[in-house]
């Protein structure tokens, strides 16, 4: 490969000890590692053994860090860090790295002279020099008194040695809201390290933001692309290495993290090079929505879902020509049912109970979509499939549930036609009223929100809405929905941490992350919902507190308040007088449940304003199940 930056993360993004981490780095495809001296103090062996595994590994020691509160100290202490560097010195050399990084100094006793830092940066430099070493200087954002990245660079070039450089990092510079577009003005070459990392916008202290809610770039909402283009821009030709300090990846799995950073790296590369054609990865796909949904399940459980399925006025409209695969259909929704052994949904039928195994999205391109996710690292998924059927891209998500790729060829016959024997549909039957899939909830375990908003950012292009808080009578649960572009795909994502909250118990029962619940589109809740009733779907019963505040609340008239109420609807509208009108069944098997809703007057919402409402009456019903049991 031509031009590409070496490919580095630092050690305090991943959880484990030394071992952990490196072999991590190292699988999934970094280039080289970050030492945190933590991480080296805390390992049982000797720096040479750290050197020796990793070059087995085949990765490099990029750089060693951090050395604190060195420049413009007073004596005796400036005498003690000159002593102190040479001893890392020793470290660095038995580690093969000749890179250090010297973070800026936090000490009240620091003096605030850029000259005498300036020229204890290059004493160091000078030492370090004479044994090939360098050194990189780093402006903290909460440094005493060099907290900017320009302030930094001022020393570095008044030091004027050629061991000396400036190290770069996003948080610091975004965190204070600073430009970086003057980096792009340095030499690269004095540019001697690149550090990226994200983060939520949280208003708080920035060292305790530094230090706890990090995240990989494209998981949170800092200009980093911008930053990095002043990067690239400036010539620089060294590694791009993620520096991350965050308490969730320190709990999580060392390869789910060390793959979510070579993605989110991938993409961030991409972004800010568009023009670099070694950088380009295939366009965000075309999606024009979810063309099905697909069940694992076994002989009884799918005899149960179909009929709960009828219901909500689903009817069979078709069966698989060679497996036990099942179509369930109304308006343009397609409810896949499968039950066929020595499949991705039976191997999920094992895991995780009846449950949605897959999700088929349609897009213009599948291949080209197929070869963006291979790029960001997505596992593909070949399933067996009978003669002449068609051949679906499929990738995994991050709770291993597949994404499946339609590619509509018009004048080709659909996947329906092609793979199943489809009924004929009786005039008759008029279903409830759903015409399509509005959206679709997951239900995530707590530490995993940040590397599902990636997966959909980075292979999808969907867009992540500001986070709410919704309160269910055991917890809070966190939702932030992914939003395609152009609105058709709305992939809501839940997180809690109390285990008895909806979420927190879908999680539990269903042994991971999944689909929790599916919202369809109606033209006319009220009728849809009577529908249902009438053919026996159980509707989430709701109390009358709720419609004596949704009069005073929307001033409704009697009639409409009474439609709502006799159907177990709710009612919610936006500041331009949109509306959004939603009912939800209970859930099946203790699992996932549906909704219908409709929206009026371009309300774009989740109705998160009844959450609280729907999750009360979730646990009022289960606890009535759990006493029945
Ligand atoms: O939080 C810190 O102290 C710290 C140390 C080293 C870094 O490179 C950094 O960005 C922050
Ligand atoms: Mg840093």
């Amino acid at each position: 490969m031509t031009g590409r930056h070496p490919r580095s993360i630092a050690t305090v993004c991943l959880s484990g000890d030394l071992t952990d981490k490196l072999e991590a780095a190292a699988n999934i495809g970094f280039d080289g590692v970050e030492i945190f001296e933590n991480d080296l103090l805390t390992f049982a062996g000797s720096p040479a053994d750290v050197r020796k595994m990793a070059a087995d590994l085949g990765l490099a020691i990029a750089l060693f860090q951090p050395f604190r509160d060195f420049e413009a100290m007073p004596e005796p202490q400036r005498a003690r860090n000159m002593d102190r560097a040479e001893r890392k010195f020793d470290v660095m050399q038995a580690l093969g790295t000749d890179l250090v990084l010297v973070c800026s100094n936090v000490q009240p006793v620091c003096i605030d002279d850029p000259a005498r830092a300036a020229a204890d940066l290059h004493e160091m430099a000078e030492r370090a020099a004479k044994r090939g070493l360098r050194v990189g200087f780093e402006a903290l954002a909460w440094g005493r008194h060099t907290r900017r990245w320009r302030e930094a660079w001022n020393i570095v070039h008044r030091a004027d040695h050629p061991a000396l450089g400036l190290i770069v990092d996003s948080f610091h510079t975004l965190a204070l809201k600073d430009d970086p577009s003057g980096i792009a003005e340095l030499p690269g070459s004095k540019i001697f390290f690149v550090q990226l990392a994200d983060a939520p916008l949280y208003n708080m202290d920035v060292l305790q933001w530094s230090r706890h809610y990090r995240n990989f770039p494209g998981q949170g909402q800092l200009p980093v692309t911008g930053f990095l283009k002043a990067v690239l821009d400036s010539g620089y030709a060294g590694p791009l290495s993620l520096e991350i300090f965050n308490d969730e990846f320190r709990a999580a799995p060392v390869r789910q993290t060390a793959r979510d950073g070579l993605r989110s790296l991938i993409l961030a590369e991409a972004l800010a090079s568009s023009s670099v054609p070694a950088a380009a990865l295939p366009p965000v796909p075309d999606l024009s929505g979810i063309e099905f949904l697909e069940f694992a399940v076994n002989e009884p459980k799918r005899q149960e879902l179909a009929e709960f399925l009828g219901t909500l006025g689903f009817r069979l409209a078709g069966r698989h020509r060679s497996k036990a695969v099942e179509l369930y259909r109304q308006g343009a929704v397609n409810l896949v049912l499968n039950a066929e052994p020595d499949s991705a949904a039976a191997g999920h039928f094992e895991m995780h109970g009846t449950s949605v195994c897959a999700m088929g999205l349609s897009v213009s391109d599948s291949r080209a979509a197929s070869r963006r996710a291979e790029a960001l690292l997505c596992a593909g998924w070949n399933e067996k499939r009978g003669e002449g059927e068609r051949a679906l891209p499929a990738l995994r998500a991050p709770n291993g549930s597949l994404v499946l790729l339609v590619e509509k060829a018009g004048g080709r016959p659909s996947l329906w036609e092609e793979d199943f024997h489809l009924l004929p549909s009786p005039e008759a039957e008029a279903g409830a009223g759903m015409l399509g899939i509005d959206h679709v909830t997951q239900a995530l375990a707590p530490g995993q929100m940040d590397s599902f908003v990636l997966f959909y950012r980075a292979v999808f292009g969907l867009e992540p809405e500001a986070e709410v808080d919704l309160p269910d009578p055991q917890g809070l649960v966190h939702s932030r929905a992914m939003v395609s572009r152009d609105g058709r795909l709305r992939l809501p994502l839940n997180t809690s941490e109390a285990r008895e909250t909806a979420t927190g118990r879908f999680v539990s029962a269903a042994a991971g992350a999944g689909v929790h619940h599916i919202a369809f589109l109606v033209e006319d809740a009220a009728s849809t919902a009577a529908a249902m009733v009438g053919r026996g779907a159980p509707l989430l019963a709701i109390p009358e507190n709720y419609y004596d505040d949704l009069e005073a609340r929307f001033g409704l008239d009697a009639a409409r308040l009474e439609t709502l109420r006799s159907v177990h609807l709710l009612h919610d509208q936006d500041a331009e007088e949109g509306c959004f009108t939603h009912a939800y069944t209970t859930s099946f098997s203790d699992r996932f449940f549906f909704e219908i809703v409709e929206r009026r007057g371009g309300y774009r919402q989740f109705g998160a304003a009844n959450a609280a409402v729907r999750m009360a009456a979730q646990a009022r019903y289960h606890a009535r199940m759990r006493l029945r049991s």
